[in-house]
């Protein structure tokens, strides 16, 4: 059994977290504190070691070294940390004889917090037979189970890992607005891994992004939306406005060049590449990721986010 830190007020500490699969270090020394009440994004490329690092936020796994406190212990030994955790991933198993209303049971006996009448409208909306074998809902079907059991469960931890595969837009956007609203009303803490970057970046109040298993980028969302932008025109002027600047990203179309700087947007800028001649535009939180994480090396697709 392990003791609590009594002098911290984060819902989650990760410190100099590494995990080793045979040859492939997942994480590495990952270092990172979560605060209550907010709605955090763990962002990175297929394979970046984003999975791992929930299920051990979730006490399924451990480190190789390094240390998670969640609540202020130990997950991996500690059942009452886990139980105040939901983990909503994709592809989740269950036994073949279960149905929804087996399912809905069990996670109403499970989590302290269960709202019912929350249960009962999600299922409602998401038209989820209560009679039906898990295994026999569709696709998206499934991910509409796991979405109500994160928000119904109203976890203190609660934690999707890309809960929207085989769901439609509409359907994608119901339950962004459902996260939305309960979070609002029933503060806690969430964690949201998604490839649909630009689709939740304005839910998010923290941004996450690991790259081969090392966190790149831990940084407030309000920072992040104003923090680099796009000039575009006459090549020369551009290349001259973006001197001295960090250059996050180049491309050159004959004569006029499109750079991504990451440099805030400011007034300043704005009228400086105005008075040039030049177009300025924000960038949105996908791109930023795509550049952070070099996911727009001309050798990687963007689709690869
Ligand atoms: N149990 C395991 N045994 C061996 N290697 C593993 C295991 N779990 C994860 N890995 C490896 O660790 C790395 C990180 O995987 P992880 O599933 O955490 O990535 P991810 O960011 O969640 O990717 P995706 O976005 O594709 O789901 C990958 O190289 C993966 O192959």
């Amino acid at each position: 059994m392990t003791t609590p830190d009594p002098t911290t007020t984060s819902v989650v500490q990760v410190r100099g977290v590494t995990r080793i699969f045979g040859k492939t270090t997942a994480l590495d020394s990952v270092t990172f504190d979560l605060e209550p009440g907010r709605i955090h994004g763990l962002l990175g490329r297929n394979g970046a070691g984003k999975t791992t690092l929930m299920q051990m936020l979730a006490g399924h796994d451990r480190p190789s070294s390094g240390q998670v406190r969640v609540f202020g212990h130990d997950p991996y030994e500690h059942a009452a940390a886990a139980a105040r955790t939901c983990f909503v991933r994709e592809g989740q198993r269950y036994p073949d004889e279960h149905r929804v209303c087996h399912v809905i049971a069990t996670a109403a006996a499970v989590f302290a917090n269960w709202d019912a009448d929350l249960a009962d409208s999600l299922l409602a909306t998401y038209k989820l037979p209560m009679r039906r074998k898990v295994k026999k809902l569709s696709r998206g079907m499934q991910s509409a189970l796991g979405i109500t059991l994160g928000l119904a469960s109203r976890a203190p931890l609660t934690i999707f890992d890309e809960p929207y595969l085989g769901l439609d837009a509409v359907a994608r956007q119901m339950f962004y607005d459902q996260l939305l609203t309960d979070v609002a009303e029933h503060p806690r803490t969430v964690i949201l891994s998604t490839h649909l970057i630009d689709e939740i970046g304005d839910l998010l109040d923290r941004v996450l992004v690991i790259d081969d298993g090392k966190l790149v980028l831990d940084e407030e969302a309000e920072t992040l939306r104003g923090r680099a932008f796009v000039v575009t025109g006459p090549a020369a002027a551009a290349e001259d406005f973006a001197d001295f600047r960090p250059v996050l990203h180049r491309e050159r179309l004959g004569g006029f060049a499109r750079i991504t700087l990451d440099a805030p947007l400011s007034d300043e800028n704005r009228s400086r590449a105005h008075a040039a001649g030049l177009e300025i535009e924000p960038i949105s939180l996908q791109q930023l990721v795509i550049h952070t994480t070099g996911a727009d090396r001309p050798d990687l697709e963007e689709s690869a986010l």
